[in-house]
């Protein structure tokens, strides 16, 4: 019998949910395991990542992976004791735990405003909140069922309670944070070796030393607890770094921190370091990095958009002006050369007329990052309006503007109208600084003229003013 196509998406479905639920299997056993390290009493963990796989899998991908997590917890806490032997204290956490985290899962993913990766301060604000009340329920049915079945005095209660939300608040939101970063990288959203490129090398390294020296001094030398409290140094450097680094680089920053931290506890014991107050320490370090990461995103966000054009991402004509005429300033003290060049589409109105006002902005992306391809680093690009753009060249000679403009015509050139084989040409009007009066207004008003003259003479040439009869320019400029 012929195999159809839908029975092969079928299959590929199942597979997916299977090869899904073996990797949530396998990680939830994993981590369970690992927060077993940091056991501080019989079924209270000081650290507790494994939930944060409940949150994620049914956030990501719907309540049909609640079963799956049912069977991960069965087999993550089997490796303590087999669930077949389990009693009903085991059972009732287990059910409390699949109970509470996957319904935030569901939350999480009915918010629209939630987001993984993390890189929107509402995101991680809805993330903490959800998962603190979340926390803190689930750690109150904790407590109650231990004291139900077990027995308990009032005192250990409420130890137990802290344990168990601040645990776990700091372990999913370890996990969620690695895994955001994980994600982003998968999807290629940020190019890493920036790390390398804008010396992050260094504060990373600074971190590192710090979060180590702190932890040293306080778990090693076995200074007393009343001391342990200066432990709380090693929010600074992960303070510092996410407010000036932004997201990412605040959740690898904390995971540093914390995994340096968590490394003295597991090999150094926790004698001096009561388990409460690396739990909090821990919890702290995540939401502060989260909160002020993504606060500094947002801002960043809000700037570039109230500077730059939505659609090309280039400069917008007020923050062109303001950054030219401070190049402008910055040329004319040093005595260095500065070109303008004013870019404008020929028959614009052509595309989008002919093909549209979507392929027309497919176009006016394409010309600005040709632009883009062809601008130095320190030069300046603004789209001025319309089908208008501007360039600034810093340290440009009258013959180097002329031979970037000529490379920017030709490659304009190449730019077809979408699904058509119609090039795209383009005028290009030069100026240049050439006497410590000039102002920016006219330079680009005699760019704007050379502009005039290319479109007026033919179109898809470059005109210097320079080589102007400003003149004749002038005058027929008038006439139109
Ligand atoms: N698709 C799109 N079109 C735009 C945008 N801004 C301006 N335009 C269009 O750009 C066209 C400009 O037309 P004109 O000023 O007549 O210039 P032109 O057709 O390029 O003619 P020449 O400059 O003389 O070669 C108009 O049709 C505007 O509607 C935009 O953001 N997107």
């Amino acid at each position: 019998m012929a195999i159809t196509q839908g029975r092969l998406m079928m299959l590929s479905t199942k597979m997916i949910f299977l090869l899904r639920s073996l990797l949530l299997i396998f990680l939830y056993t994993f981590l369970w395991n690992f927060a077993g390290l940091f056991e501080i009493g019989n079924l209270v963990s000081a650290f507790y990542p494994a939930a944060g796989v409940i949150v994620f899998f049914v956030y990501r991908f719907g309540p049909i992976y609640i079963l799956p997590s049912a069977i991960a917890v069965m087999v993550g806490a089997s490796f303590v004791d087999p669930f077949w032997q389990w009693g009903a204290i085991q059972i009732s956490m287990a059910i409390r735990q699949l109970f509470f985290y996957s319904i935030l899962g569901l939350v999480l993913k009915k918010t629209s405003k939630f987001s993984l990766p993390l890189n929107r301060l509402s995101s991680v604000t809805i993330l903490i909140g959800s998962l603190s009340v979340t926390s803190f329920l689930s750690a109150l049915t904790a407590t109650f069922l231990i004291s139900t079945f077990v027995g308990i005095d009032t005192d250990q209660e409420l130890n137990i309670i802290m344990s168990f939300w601040i645990g776990d608040l700091g372990g999913i939101l370890l996990f969620l944070a690695a895994l955001s970063l994980f994600l982003d990288f998968y999807f290629k959203n940020y190019d890493y070796n920036d790390v390398f490129q804008k010396g992050l090398v260094y504060p990373i390294l600074l971190l590192v030393i710090i979060s180590s020296a702190t932890t040293l001094l306080f778990v090693a030398t076995g200074l007393t607890t009343e001391l342990g409290n200066f432990g709380y140094l090693i929010l600074l450097p992960v303070a510092w770094a996410s407010s000036f680094y932004g997201i990412r680089f605040a959740l690898f920053s904390a995971i540093c921190v914390n995994t340096t931290a968590i490394w003295h506890y597991i090999y150094l014991g926790l004698s001096n370091y009561p388990a409460i107050e690396l739990q909090t320490l821990f919890s702290v370090n995540l939401v502060m990095a989260m909160l002020l990461g993504a606060s500094l995103e947002e801002r960043k966000t809000a700037l570039f958009d109230a500077t730059h054009d939505s659609l090309t991402q280039m400069l917008n004509r007020k923050a062109f002006f303001q950054e030219s005429t401070a190049l402008l300033e910055r040329c004319k003290r040093q005595k260095r050369n500065m070109a303008v060049l004013m870019i404008d589409i020929d028959h614009f109105k052509v595309v989008n007329d002919n093909w549209g006002h979507e392929a027309g902005d497919q176009v006016l992306m394409q010309v600005a990052e040709c632009c883009r391809q062809i601008c130095r680093s320190t030069d300046i690009q603004g789209r001025l309006g319309g089908e208008e753009f501007a360039l600034i060249l810093d340290d440009a000679g009258p013959n180097q503007a002329i031979a970037v403009a000529e490379r920017l015509r030709l490659s304009i050139s190449s730019i077809l109208v979408p699904k058509t084989d119609t090039n795209i040409t383009t005028s290009i009007g030069i100026s240049h600084l050439l006497t410590i009066d000039d102002t920016l207004n006219q330079l680009l008003k005699q760019a704007d003229l050379a502009l005039y003259t290319a479109k007026r003479t033919g179109r898809n040439k470059c005109q210097s003013a320079s080589t102007l009869n400003t003149e004749d320019a002038s005058l027929n400029l008038k006439a139109t």
